[in-house]
């Protein structure tokens, strides 16, 4: 059985099943009726959990800010498109200053500050970072000589007061080769364990063969501001 829950349209959820689509609440959202609505879905012997599912996207927005940080050629931009289209080219080009990314996925809304890495662009970083919901760092775990400047980046951004308490994750990407280090030695490397200021997690992932971005995209959601 195939489900697909559709909000494109503010007022409206649809549900799609099999290939008949069920209006389930045409109603203003401000004037819809959970018990009504729940009511419906249930009449039209729809699964529990769909039901639920139904009735939280139609009272709640959940939106986030995101800075994607890192040095130059680690991934960010690769990864925002990953994200956004689920497509992936070894043809990028470096980003100049920044770019910023609306993604909607489901009923959250996620606002991309993607950042130059290259050095000229770095002392933005922290004007980017100010007031996100979470900090991404993007690292190329494949570049083990790059690892003891971007250490060095990383543990200088964490230091700005005006960053203090914004969760950071931590991504090593490019698992996908084969010099690519382990969890265990970038968290070494990074010196992960001794920030203690802030929640910290750390995956790493492939942008290329789309490798524990599902995990990525759960933390993030897990991370949004829930909105009205
Ligand atoms: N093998 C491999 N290459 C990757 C992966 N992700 C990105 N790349 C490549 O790494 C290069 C740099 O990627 P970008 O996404 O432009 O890096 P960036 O961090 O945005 O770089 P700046 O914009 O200069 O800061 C590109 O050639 C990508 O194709 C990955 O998971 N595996
Ligand atoms: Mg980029």
């Amino acid at each position: 059985m195939y489900i697909s829950f559709v909000s494109a349209l503010p007022s409206r959820a649809f549900i799609t099943k099999g290939r008949n689509l069920l209006l389930v609440c045409a109603h203003q959202r401000n004037n819809c009726d959970p018990f009504r609505c729940l009511s419906v879905s249930t009449h039209l012997n729809l699964d529990f959990r769909y039901s639920v599912h139904v009735l939280f996207s139609l009272f709640f927005k959940q939106e986030m800010e995101l800075s994607l940080v890192g040095l130059q050629n680690a991934g960010k931009t690769s990864l925002v498109n990953v994200i956004a289209t689920g497509g992936y080219s070894e043809d990028m080009i470096p980003t100049v200053g920044f770019n910023m990314r609306k993604v909607t996925k489901g009923n959250v809304t996620i606002k991309l500050w993607d950042l130059g890495g290259q050095r000229r662009f770095r002392t933005m970083w922290e004007r980017y970072c100010r007031g996100v919901s979470a900090m991404v760092y993007v690292v190329d775990a494949a570049d083990r000589d790059s690892i003891p400047i971007t250490r060095t980046e990383l543990h200088e951004l964490l230091t700005k007061p005006s960053l203090n308490g914004i969760p950071l994750l931590v991504l090593g990407n490019k698992i996908d080769k084969s010099e690519a280090i382990s969890k265990q030695a970038l968290v070494d490397q990074l010196g992960l364990d001794s920030i203690e200021d802030r929640e910290v997690c750390c995956y790493m992932i492939s942008c290329k063969d789309s490798v524990n971005i599902d995990v990525v995209m759960d933390w993030l959601i897990k991370h949004s501001k829930t909105a009205k």
